[in-house]
Order: C-alpha cells, then structure tokens, then sequence
C-alpha cells in the first residue's frame, strides 16, 4: 500500500550586573603571566565568513512553557503559521554575504561510508537535485553555496524514497539534510483537501523529533526558514505544561495546527499528550525524522516514541519514510532503531561517534576542590588574551542543576557575568538564559546536559567540562556546541580521580581526532575500570566503515542488551521518561 492510499484510507469521512573584579589570591600583587601559546588565539578564526542566517534576535523567541508556535513579538502573540517573515529582515553580517558560510575545506577529507543496498549517487550541488524553485530560493537566501558532505549524501537518498540512519559529526548540517527533503517532499504532497474542515484534529504531513524545548524551537525556526513562501506551513510543540492550565493561547495555537500544517516539530511528552486528545493525528505522516535519534532511543525516550512510532496511527516503515541522525550512534541504539526503518541506508560521514578535528581537546587533571579556582584561572587568561568577549563565547557544563546555579552565582559574584540553563529552570528563564549567552550580554553560560545536544549558537568559543559526562557521547555532544561549520573550537576537560571510567573511551576519542592525549591520562586510560570502557565495543570496532551494526551481527532483539549510560548519575540528564513514578520532577528534557 503506497503512503497516499493509506491516508486516503486513514482519513475520516468528512475529511542577567557587573561586580568588582575577582582576583585570585594566588595571583593578588602579582603580575599575570603571559601566554604567547594560549590556545585561544586560534579560536573562531574568521573562517571566510562563517555565520548562518539564523536570526540572533529573534532565536527561542517564543512564549511561554508548554505553547506552540513562534511566539510573543510586540507583546502580541502570533501565529505560528506566520512564515511571512521576511529574509531581509534577518540578520546577517555583511562579512558573511557570498561566503557560503561554511569552511568547506575542513571538510574536504573527511571519509563517507554508506551501506544498504542500491545506495543512491552523492551530489556536488544543491542545483543537482530537484529541490524545487521555492526551496532552491530559500538556500540561495541562507547563503549555503553547496552542500555539506552528509547533505550531499543524504538529501539524495531521501529524495529517493528511502530510510536513512545517517551519523555526521556536530555541526556539520544535519539539520538542512533532513528538512530539505522533507520539505520538497511536503511541497509536493500537500493533500489540503484531506484535511476535514472543522475538525479539531491535525494532520501534520512530516514530524520531525528531538528531545528537547531549545533544540526543537531551533529546528523550527531553520525549517520556517527554509519553507519560506513554499506554501509548506511548520508548527512546533514543546512541554513545559500540561495544555489546560495554559489558559486561551494554548487553544488558539491549536486552532491554527488545525487549519493544515506541513511539518509538525515537536518533544516527544508534548506530542504524546497531544495525541491522546485527539488534537493530533499521525496518520497523514510521510516523513517522520528523528533529530538526535541515539538520544531519543536511549533508556529515557523510548518508550515514548514507540508509543508515537508504533502504538498510534502512524503508517507503518516502508509506507512513510524514516529518518535517523545524530552525531554519536552506539550499536545497541542502532538495534533499537532498526526497528523504525524499512529496507534502510546507513551513512557515516566521519568516524561515528567521533568529535571533529577542528575541535582542540585539552584534558587537565583538577582536583576536584580547585575546580573553581582553575576555572578563574582560565577566565582570567581569556580576558588578558582578549578571547572573552562577546565574539567568544564560553559554554561551562557542570553534572547537576543545583551545580550549575551555585556556579554561575559564584562566576557572577567574581566578576564574571554568567547564566546558567537547566531542567529545572521554567521555560522562559530558558529562553532569557540563552537569548543572554548568545546576545554577549552574559559571555559565560553554565549548563546541564540539556544544552548538550543540537543547539547551535554561534561564537561558542571555548566548552569547558567543569564536571566531565559519565558516557562518552555526551562528551562528544558538549564539545560540539563549539568548532561547529568548519570554525576551529577548543574544549577543556578538568578530569579528576572519580573520571577514571571515562579516561579509556576519552584517549581513544582524542586519538581518533588527532588530539594530544596527556601522557597521565594514558596511564588512567590502562586502569582496569568498571562501567566505563571502550568505544569499539559500542561502536563496532576501530576500523572506518565497520559501523552499520547489520555489519556485525543480524538484527535480534532477544541478543539485546541494554547499558544504561546514565545508571547512578545524578545529573538532570535523565529525562522524563525515564522516571517511572513517584515525586521525582522531571529533568528538564522534554
Ligand atoms: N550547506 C551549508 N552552507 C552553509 N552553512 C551551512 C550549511 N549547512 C549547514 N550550515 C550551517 O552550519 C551550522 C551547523 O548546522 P547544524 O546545526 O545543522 O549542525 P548539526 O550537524 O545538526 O549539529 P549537531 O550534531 O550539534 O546537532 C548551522 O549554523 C547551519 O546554518
């Protein structure tokens, strides 16, 4: 049964103040050292003029917790169908124009593995594809002169109809590989007339999840972008909050999914609840894409999608087309995936699971009561290096939410103005915490794991692992919030004693992407540990394209196990689902 007979079938009939500054005592009555080497003169050098359309204004300007659409402007909530923004009106410096906005040399070697059968050619050129005229426009306004390498492999295998679990490194463009097609493919799929009128159910053609309220309103907003003036209509639904105590706005929004939407972007929570009061049907679904797909396999999201992917009304694999992406993809979570997928190609573009090279790794062991003087150590040199200010941002991950709250007091307290994001923080101080990291107004931000995955915030110029992640992947997340499109990054790592699980999985990495590995790591690398290890047991084996797990062992749930990343950490990385009851609230990931 093709996509369009069942849903002819499914239809129903009727169709943050500046402080004085903090000097550390060590450093009190004495000159600062200089730092001819600092790693951080090299940081976000102006690659031929790297910046993406993405409005720095108007990012995450959305309403409060748990709504829909894009948001309070002028006090006056609009319309999230309101795609009548116009390119001009979108920022973007005048040293980016004709740039393409990519360092697409960085890129040149980077090694492609694709598996599956009758793989469909890689292109060179959007121009080579049938992307449409509005579409085709709408590239040429974001300034993307060619593809990047999982866009010229991607886009044409979903133009082919086929499923795709697809593993490119952060920052690479992702996001564009997966909402081109889906777009071209809404654009000529559009069934108005299916959509009943009156009814208070929608209908979306294309759902595209990811785990969280920020990475979500991103997607939207490049995909809003992106379907500018192609008559393709694009919603977001986010938690926060359950509808009803949402008073009239909830309402309204949903009103307007109702009137016909193309790309439905949503968390999985909000999305089930949606589901359950009928206020969304998935049965129109062509194209489903799951952003950040290992993460919303794990232990924490599964059950959620399976719900929405199998216990709903959703065509099944092989009548809608399935997508998967993420940078890191363990074996078992491709197990997991297969589940999803019809007769699918698995691509890799770069190692999978695999930082780029473009990001400088540095681990330095700290103990862990000289953390924060370490850290102000490292703030102070930034500044003397002139490599903390709005153009360089820095992006502080600590393990708990309570730890990120006292230290972006401490930081502000010592002159350091900083903002922190976590899950337990409401919608909108997400929002401000983010719209102030990004604006330079606080060049400090201190974050959980929730701003780990996706987000993409220009002039990240240093991530710093104040608290290293207990599993590789999140390491590997964290550190791409910087060297992302082909800019040079630097990441720096405090390892202390009770890291040692971490330390064999993080040399491997660092030697994978041509780091310095210190020699004191390589020893804590050959301890015996327990619940850390390797990354060739998750991944696969060392060797390039040795990755697609059909590669090594057939397809059998019942020779499934499952390691649980996150077992014994007390971070708010566990997300909602993962908390089966009690008065545990939730994290934060949506
Ligand atoms: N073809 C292109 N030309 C120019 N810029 C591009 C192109 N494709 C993507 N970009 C820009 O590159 C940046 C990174 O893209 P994106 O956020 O999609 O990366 P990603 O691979 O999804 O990263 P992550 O794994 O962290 O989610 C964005 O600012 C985007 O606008």
């Amino acid at each position: 049964m093709s996509w369009a007979d069942a849903v002819k079938d499914a239809m129903p009939v009727s169709s943050r103040p500046t402080r004085p500054s903090y000097v550390p005592p060590h450093l009190r009555n004495t000159s600062r050292p200089s730092h001819d080497s600092s790693p951080f003169s090299s940081l976000n050098e102006p690659s031929p003029g790297f910046r993406s359309i993405r409005s720095r204004s108007r990012e995450f300007e959305k309403p409060g917790r748990g709504q829909w659409g894009n948001g309070r402007r002028g006090g006056r909530e609009s319309n999230p169908f309101d795609v009548t923004e116009k390119f001009a009106e979108l920022e973007i410096d005048e040293e980016e124009k004709g740039s393409g906005g990519i360092n697409f040399d960085a890129y040149d070697d980077i090694p492609v593995d694709t598996s599956g059968s009758n793989v469909p050619p890689p292109v060179n050129t959007f121009a080579e594809i049938d992307l449409g005229d509005g579409l085709n426009e709408n590239i040429r306004r974001c300034n993307y002169v060619k593809p990047t390498p999982v866009q010229r492999h991607a886009i044409p295998i979903v133009i082919a109809g086929r499923d795709l679990m697809a593993c490119a490194q952060t920052g690479s463009g992702k996001t564009a590989a997966f909402c081109f097609p889906i777009i071209r493919g809404v654009m000529s799929n559009q069934l108005p007339k299916l959509t009943p009128c009156g009814a208070r159910t929608a209908y979306p053609l294309a759902l595209i999840l990811s785990p969280t309220r920020e990475l979500s309103c991103q997607i939207y907003e490049e995909a809003k972008k992106f379907s500018f003036q192609t008559g393709v209509k694009v919603a977001v639904a986010y938690g926060g909050a359950p509808i009803n105590q949402q008073g009239f706005s909830i309402h309204q929004k949903l009103r307007d999914l109702e009137r016909g939407v193309g790309i439905l972007v949503a968390t999985p929570g909000r999305l089930v609840d949606l589901i359950e009061r009928a206020r969304v049907s998935l049965r129109m679904i062509k194209y489903l894409a799951l952003d950040e797909a290992d993460r919303m396999l794990d232990m924490g999201f599964e059950p959620q999608i399976r719900k929405i992917v199998e216990q709903m009304d959703m065509p099944p694999p092989g009548v809608r087309q399935t997508m998967l992406f993420s940078a890191t993809f363990p074996n078992e979570i491709q197990r997991l995936a297969s589940d999803f997928l019809s007769n699918y190609i698995f691509l890799a573009v770069g190692r999978v699971g695999s930082s780029t090279d473009l990001i400088t790794q540095r681990v330095e062991f700290v103990q862990d009561m000289d953390k924060r003087s370490h850290l102000m150590d490292i703030l102070h040199d930034q500044i003397q290096n002139g490599t903390h200010t709005k153009q360089a941002l820095t992006l502080v991950f600590v393990e708990t939410k309570r730890g990120a709250d006292a230290l972006e007091h401490w930081l502000s307290m010592n002159g350091f103005p900083s903002t922190a994001i976590h899950g337990d923080k409401v919608q909108m101080e997400r929002e401000r915490a983010l719209r102030s990291f990004k604006s330079g107004t606080t060049p400090i931000m201190v974050a959980t794991d929730v701003a780990a995955r996706g987000l993409d915030i220009p002039h990240v110029a240093h991530v710093i692992n104040f608290d290293l992640p207990k599993d590789i992947d999140d390491y590997v997340h964290r550190i791409g919030r910087t060297g992302r499109a082909g800019k040079c990054g630097l990441a720096t790592a405090f390892f202390s004693e009770g890291n040692q699980p971490l330390a064999k999985a993080l040399v491997e990495l660092m030697h994978e992407a041509n780091q310095e590995v210190p020699p004191w790591l390589g020893q804590y690398a050959e301890r015996p540990s327990y619940g850390g290890g390797g990354r060739s047991h998750r991944y696969g084996g060392g060797k390039f394209g040795g990755k697609d797990f059909r590669r090594d062992a057939p397809s059998r749930r019942e020779n499934y196990y499952y390691s649980d990343p996150y077992a014994g950490a007390a971070t708010d990385a566990v997300p909602y689902a993962s908390v089966p009851h009690g008065p545990i609230v939730p994290s934060g990931w949506d």
